[in-house]
């Protein structure tokens, strides 16, 4: 028999089962903030969601409050459902909050290397650095041009294959991330098989896998029966470890046979004070591996983006009054370009409430404590795993943190209207930001970069397009919104023509003429 099996059955087994008792016995004479009754030993496994847990979550703390404390075979989590909790608990007391859990399944699946998921420490704050510098506000300015090449290559597309949309928003974004960090075309050179799309979705799932609860888990080999996972796993580290060494080796050796292009990965290089400091190359590889990384990054924005193309399906209003608005500003000669954004108080509220409407993370990433706290006479113990939870049951009373009616009122409808006063962003109202790009020292880096991403798409898109629905089925209940939709060119202004390439107008109306047959059929 192998001597891991032997190991788990006389050893690991027998021990865990003690020390679980006498946790779960210890941890019931402690006082935790309230949530559902656990089980001996297992505690609360049993009632750990696996689809859909935001829902779940939001439903217990109906009935026992805005934080919310599970215990899962001895490991604390606690769900924060308001934005004074998630503020209190992640802003205020953010230099104990701010480590990461610490998962069985990230390394497994060779994703260490990810600054999101790293615990806090000096590691991750040589990444956070490095990548901080590439993306503060003023930084970012360095990145329109290329935002703006993404965001009319879009319109072409867009045009030429409006089925495919959510293909090409995927593009635009990767490609918009990719070639400021190598200046050359991602799609051309790693296709888009490079990141493992299913491993992403089902890696960050928290409770997904029983081995993240079942740490000995890990040493059950790939072989036996019911360890799929670990078989799994050897093959995502190989693709995650591809993905973030491939392009990165590639312009590193550019840069040694001389053929590199300015690019963020070549300033990053620049900036080693010897070659041969292998230590702070894996930090800047981790990093651009991060950022061009794909999930959840350039997949967030372009969730977020969905959110948009569900908004417009649903709320023609909407999208009529931010194109009068985009047609008064930038008028019928151009596009839309970044310096019209301080013009546009609508469209710059659409931008806001498509993050606020639909969080495309809907439990952020989850933080962890360092140390014992106290949280009105509540024990949070060391290590606990906090999640902030954004997301509301539709369609009852409740409340999550973007979903709360006392700041957005009415908050199942995508309003933009509650962003402005008196024909001005209103800045009183609170900036969704604050919750959707997370918190405290762990807040998203690339908020900025995304945030302008949105807008300029978003206004080039409305400048030219009318977003109508194409097929009936549209799953409001989902974060991760697919929704079928048709461009209607009707509206497509003519001077799209003159910037997208040549050939555009020519097809323009027979193209319309196709598309209006098979929206028919
Ligand atoms: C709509 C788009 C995006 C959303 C909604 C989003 C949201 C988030 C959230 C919720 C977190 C976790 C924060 C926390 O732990 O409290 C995060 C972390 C992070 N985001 Fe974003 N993000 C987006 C786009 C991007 C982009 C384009 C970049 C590229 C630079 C980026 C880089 C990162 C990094 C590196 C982290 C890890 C930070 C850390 O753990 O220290 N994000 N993001």
């Amino acid at each position: 028999m192998n001597t891991y099996l032997v190991f788990f059955f006389v050893v690991v087994f027998p021990g865990s089962v003690v020390v679980l008792l006498w946790a779960s016995k210890s941890s019931r004479n402690r006082r935790y903030p309230p949530g559902p009754r656990g089980w001996p030993i297992i505690g609360n496994l049993l009632d750990v969601p696996v689809s859909y847990p935001w829902l779940t979550y939001r439903g217990w703390s109906l009935k026992y409050g805005p934080v919310v404390h599970l215990r899962v075979l001895g490991q604390s989590i606690v769900i924060l459902n308001t934005a004074k909790a998630a503020s209190d608990f992640l802003d205020a007391r953010s230099a104990n909050y701010s480590d990461r859990v610490r998962s069985v399944i990230i390394p497994l699946v060779g994703l260490d290397w990810s600054t999101g998921l790293m615990p806090y420490g000096p590691t991750w704050r040589k990444h956070r650095r490095t990548i901080h510098q590439y993306f503060t506000s003023d930084v970012i300015r360095q990145y329109q041009p290329v935002q703006l090449r993404k965001a009319r290559q879009l319109l072409h597309h867009l045009h030429q294959d409006p089925e495919n949309f959510l293909r090409y928003v995927h593009f635009m974004l990767k490609g918009a991330l990719f070639a400021i960090i190598h200046q050359c075309d991602w799609g051309h050179r790693y296709g888009d098989n490079i990141w493992p799309h299913q491993a992403a979705a089902e890696v960050f799932i928290p409770g997904k896998y029983l081995i993240e609860f079942l740490p000995f888990l890990r040493h059950i080999p790939a072989w036996f029966p019911g360890a799929e996972f670990q078989r799994k796993a050897a093959k995502w580290k190989t693709q995650f470890t591809t993905m973030k060494d491939a392009p990165f080796n590639a312009a590193r050796a550019a840069l040694r046979t001389g053929d590199a292009k300015p690019s963020m990965v070549m300033r990053m290089l620049d900036q080693l004070t010897s070659p041969e400091d292998e230590i702070q190359v894996e930090v800047f590889k981790n990093s651009a591996g991060v950022i061009y990384g794909g999930y959840p990054l350039s997949k967030q924005t372009n969730l977020a983006m969905q959110a948009f193309f569900a908004a417009m399906v649903l709320y023609p209003d909407v999208q009529k009054i931010a194109q009068e608005e985009l047609t008064a500003v930038v008028g019928s000669d151009r596009l839309p370009e970044f310096s019209d954004r301080e013009s546009l108080p609508y469209v710059n509220a659409v931008v806001k409430e498509c993050t606020r409407w639909m969080p495309v993370n809907p439990l952020g990433v989850p933080h962890a404590s360092m140390a014992d706290d106290e949280y009105n006479g509540y024990l949070i113990p060391k290590g606990t795993i906090v999640i902030a939870n954004q997301w509301r049951v539709i369609f009852d009373e409740s409340m999550a943190i973007l979903h709360d009616g006392d700041d957005y009122p009415d908050p199942e409808l995508f309003k933009p209207e509650r962003f402005i006063k008196d024909g001005k962003l209103n800045r009183e109202i609170k900036d969704p930001h604050t919750a959707a790009f997370g918190f405290g020292r762990r807040i998203c880096p690339g908020r900025h970069f995304s945030d302008a991403t949105m807008f300029i798409n978003i206004a080039s898109i409305l400048h030219v397009f009318d977003i109508s629905q194409w097929f009936d089925e549209i799953d409001t209940s989902l974060s991760m919104v697919c929704v079928q939709w048709a461009i209607n060119l009707e509206q497509l202004l003519k001077e799209v023509s003159g910037q997208c390439g040549s050939g555009f107008k020519s097809t323009f109306w027979e193209d319309w003429r196709r598309r209006r047959r098979s929206f028919q059929k």
